[in-house]
């Protein structure tokens, strides 16, 4: 059981764990990559507008879109930080799950169809339709800062583990990924990315399933693992503690998970420009159905691959066995012990791990060279010529690739679990920018001013809190009991802990991290709100045509149509589709018109379409 502990000498460097095959496979991922690379920069439209490298022709489908879509955020972070977390505290996380349901209908029918039918090549040019100028290069420029962070996070994290325990060379390993990915993002472009995505979240599965079956086997099969994790605890009950600054309960992770999940994949441009990539709105909102199996299994390979390592080791501190309290470098050890002696496993489970980053680097660098062509660039330079702005693209992703492996130098000072620090990345950075997103379509009488004033106050109070939070100790982890009286009993417990805790500042800084993207998202249009009222709300014929989403008139669609009409401020004027709009402003024509079928579907109730055809044509 788990009395017997297992001690271990210092692992082995990385020549005794990896044979010539592991070199192969590992190399084979990358030269597949550039491959891939390769023949997108040599077909089609040999990436010559920026139509074809930065939106793919708009011509994808269904399938590697919504594989593009998941590999996105899901880099070697969550394949090691997952299973660190599962080790540590049981398995609660698995619950954020739940959170995926919501977090990807609210995209699929309320994020896709707005921008989808806007036409839009950056989701940024949506705030200067509905807003301005301004805070177009606002949201910018917050997305900006948000992903070359994260892609620190995502280039240091396999790089660290690695070299924890094999011994790769850190700072070569970082410059090989940024290097391979530079390369092929910049040759190849979107459908590059796209295709390789596809080919990299393939390795990714197969990498965390082979691990999973050899280490199952090695424990002593499927009910002796179960056996053990259920001894050391670490099957976690639903947890409905209501004390939102409690780390993993099912609210923090159920429902503070949707937040987090709309600002990844409702607003976030990597995902957008996937959606926009689509050939059709039905196939993008298709794609977005697709995610869900596919984010479910990567979860639950995640979990179990931690449930697995915990069988091995019983819950041990292996700080020492390693020199490190890291439980990031205890899955890479964990995983190299398994596969010891398996010749080509280990080199399965690092192109995994390299898949993992490669497949949201790239996607970071096209879709941050996007918005610096489209929102920062082509508006001041409308005279370009085609050619100058796809080479100026290439540039600008090429550079990103640089500025990333300057913030893996910075992820490297910091020393959080990487789980922890890229999920408050996107709670502090991607909340604030789904708030602002969130107040533009939604709620109709928000002006710029408050849409700026809002951003800037949710990011302060996001920063405010996120730094806060360092200084304050989080509560660890307490044992589970799964008894359903011993659930009332402690929820008691809980809700007199509630009120007499220490209040004030510390009880705000020590916040759940995932409560941040809803936390920072509501303070946004708080804020947004108040300062547009004060100001001057929007006029209901000065908003762009399609830029508001008729939130309202959906959910009250149950009462009677005199009331919804009292409730609802909305005139029919911003509840019709852009459909009709020969050119949005920006110097895109619109392309092809819906149905009106699809027209009337993104009506409320009770509003004829023919309505709409009179206030725009
Ligand atoms: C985005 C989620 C939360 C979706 O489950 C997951 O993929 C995750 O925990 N990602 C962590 C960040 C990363 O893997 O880079
Ligand atoms: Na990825």
């Amino acid at each position: 059981g788990c009395g017997q502990r297992h001690r271990r000498k210092k692992p082995s460097p990385a020549a005794k764990h990896f044979t010539v095959v592991d070199y192969v496979i590992f190399a084979v991922l990358l030269a597949a990559s550039m491959a891939i690379g390769l023949y997108y920069a040599l077909s089609g439209g040999r990436q010559r507008t920026t139509q074809e490298f930065l939106m793919a022709d708009r011509s994808m489908h269904c399938l590697p879109v919504s594989l593009s879509l998941i590999a996105s955020f899901q880099s070697a972070v969550a394949i090691i930080g997952v299973p660190g977390e599962i080790y540590t505290h049981g398995t609660q996380y698995w619950f954020i799950g739940c959170s995926y349901i919501l977090g990807l209908l609210i995209p699929a029918h309320v994020f896709i169809p707005v921008l989808y039918r806007l036409r839009v090549s950056s989701a940024y040019q949506y705030l200067e339709l509905r807003f301005s100028k301004a805070v177009r290069i606002c949201g910018t420029l917050t997305f900006i800062c948000q992903m070359v962070i994260y892609m620190g996070v995502c280039v240091y994290t396999p790089a660290f583990a690695l070299n924890a325990v094999t011994g790769f060379e850190l700072w070569g390993t970082v410059l090989a990924t940024g290097l391979v990915c530079t390369l092929y993002t910049t040759m190849g472009g979107l459908k590059a990315v796209i295709w390789t995505d596809v080919f990299q979240t393939v390795v990714m599965f197969a990498g965390q399933l082979a691990v999973i079956m050899v280490g199952v086997q090695r424990t002593g099969g499927v009910s002796e693992v179960w056996r053990k994790v259920w001894e050391g605890n670490r099957i976690s009950g639903l947890d409905l503690n209501p004390d939102p600054t409690e780390r993993h309960t099912f609210w923090t992770l159920g429902v503070g998970g949707i937040f987090l999940m709309l600002s990844l994949y409702g607003v976030n441009q990597a995902q957008v420009q996937r959606y926009l990539s689509s050939r059709t709105e039905k196939e993008a909102v298709r794609s977005c159905y697709m995610v869900f199996p596919s984010l479910q299994l990567a979860l639950a390979l995640s979990c179990v691959m931690g449930l697995v390592m915990f069988a091995r080791y019983c819950g041990e501190d292996p700080s020492d066995k390693l020199g490190t309290s890291s439980r990031d470098a205890m899955v890479i050890y964990f995983v190299m012990d398994m596969l010891q002696g398996l010749p080509g496993l280990p080199g399965l489970f690092v192109a995994c791990l390299f898949s993992a980053a490669l497949s949201t680097i790239s996607s970071a660098f096209n879709s941050l060279a996007t918005v610096t062509m489209e929102d920062l660039i082509k508006p001041y330079f409308p005279a370009m010529s085609e050619s100058r702005a796809t080479l100026l693209s290439k540039a600008l992703a090429a550079s990103y690739g640089l500025l990333c492996l300057a913030m893996a130098y910075l992820t490297h000072l910091m020393g959080d679990s990487v789980l922890q620090v890229a999920l408050k990345i996107f709670g502090m950075v991607g909340g604030p920018i789904l708030g602002l997103f969130s107040l533009g379509m939604f709620f109709p009488w928000a002006n710029s001013t408050g849409a700026v004033a809002g951003l800037g106050t949710g990011l302060a109070v996001a920063f405010w809190v996120g730094i806060g939070s360092i200084f304050t100790r989080s509560s660890g982890a307490r044992p589970q009991d799964n008894s359903v009286l011993f659930l009332l009993i402690s929820q008691v417990n809980h809700l007199s802990l509630f009120f007499s805790r220490p209040t004030g500042l510390k009880r705000f800084y020590s916040l759940s991290y995932m409560w941040y993207s809803a936390f920072n998202c509501f303070t946004v249009i708080l804020i947004g709100l108040i300062i547009s009222f004060l100001t001057g709300p929007m006029k209901e014929e000065d908003v762009t045509p399609g830029t508001i989403y008729p939130l309202l008139g959906k959910l009250l669609c149950f009462l009677p149509e005199h009331l919804k009409k009292k409730l609802c401020c909305l005139s029919s004027h911003q509840m019709q589709p852009a459909q009709h709009k020969e050119n949005n402003g920006l110097g895109f024509q619109q392309e092809d018109g819906l149905s009106q079928e699809e027209a009337e579907s993104f009506l409320p109730d009770g509003h004829t379409p023919s309505v709409e055809h009179e206030t725009t044509v």
